[in-house]
């Protein structure tokens, strides 16, 4: 397990991070997310020893990461930091070279990634004969061309269509699945949703809410519930302590707390019954928008 433990880093007076903790596990896929400004790509950079911390430890297995480690780490960055006029196999072969891998293996891996990738025809191709998605996606074969034990990735999904993020989450997961610490950033709250096992919420650069994706749904779940009831659900509105936001004939979604949704359910079985009733689980960009408007508005009361 990658761990973080009370990272703090400063930009001269500028905070960016705050007692940042968390952990990523193995053979899962770790989504980061927070706003423009919350401090993602400072605590990626912080793990992949790019930049130092002011305070605080990294560790991997419980043993601080030093440069040995470091070396089998795999990172994406946020600027992509590839040869333009280069042909892709061999900028591939190069790099996992620099990793000391020898060159038979590493033209056989950076091939074997090209086709994964859906680039094989393109391998002769300087990278910026690509489309913008396709560099992107050989910024991601650089990223694994070493097999690294450790992936680290600044927004392996942005300007990819849907169909590319599909072939790029298969060949990530694929790698999680050998059992290494993945953790990515991304501002596509649907894409890391449907994507990863867990979460990490920053705003502000301090971790606001962390955990796998359905117990964050669950914490998160508050007060809404959804009744499906066997005749029209109209009266609901007239509960009191209930605020009705949804309302299409027998279906009602709405807002109470404990007591009031009882009173609910308890007048549906007297008014002729019901199918369903149950807690309204969340989506990840309304508790995202709930963590981080609540952070915001914080702030703006403390200022
Ligand atoms: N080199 C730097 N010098 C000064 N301030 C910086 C520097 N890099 C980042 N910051 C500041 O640190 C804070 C965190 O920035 P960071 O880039 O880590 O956020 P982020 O979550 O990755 O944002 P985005 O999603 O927009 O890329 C911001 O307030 C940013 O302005």
């Amino acid at each position: 397990m990658l761990t973080l433990r009370h990272i703090s880093k400063s930009y001269g007076s500028r905070r960016a991070l705050h007692d940042v903790s968390f952990d990523v596990a193995r053979g899962r896929l770790t989504g980061f997310v927070g706003g423009n400004g919350a401090g993602k790509t400072t605590a990626m950079r912080i793990i992949l020893g790019v930049l130092g911390a002011d305070a605080g430890e990294v560790a991997l297995d419980g043993r601080p990461v030093d440069g040995d480690a470091l070396r089998s780490f795999g990172y994406m960055p946020e600027e992509r930091g590839l040869y333009p006029k280069m042909e892709i196999a061999e900028q591939l072969t190069y790099l996992a070279r620099l990793h000391g891998i020898d060159r038979g293996a590493a033209t056989k891996r950076a091939d074997a990634l090209l086709d994964r990738l859906g680039l094989g025809e393109r391998r002769r191709d300087k990278l910026d004969a690509l489309s913008l998605g396709n560099q992107q996606r050989v910024q991601v074969a650089a990223s694994l061309v070493h097999d690294p034990d450790v992936l680290v990735m600044d927004e392996p999904f942005s300007g990819l269509d849907p169909l590319a993020v599909d072939e790029v989450l298969a060949v990530i997961s694929e790698h999680a699945a050998r059992g290494i610490p993945v953790l990515f950033s991304s501002h596509q709250l649907d894409v890391v949703e449907r994507l990863c096992d867990d979460l990490v919420i920053i705003a502000g650069g301090e971790i606001r809410a962390a955990g796998t994706r359905e117990d964050l749904r669950e914490r998160y779940s508050g007060s809404r519930w959804e009744l499906d009831a066997l005749a029209d659900a109209g009266w609901v509105r007239t509960v009191p302590g209930v605020s009705v936001s949804e309302l299409a004939g027998n279906l009602v979604t709405f807002t109470a707390g404990e007591n009031a949704a009882q009173a609910v359910a308890r007048g549906a079985v007297e008014r002729g019954g019901l199918r369903t009733f149950r807690p309204v689980r969340p989506t990840l960009g309304e508790i995202f928008r709930d963590i981080v408007v609540d952070h915001t508005r914080n702030e703006n009361e403390a200022a």
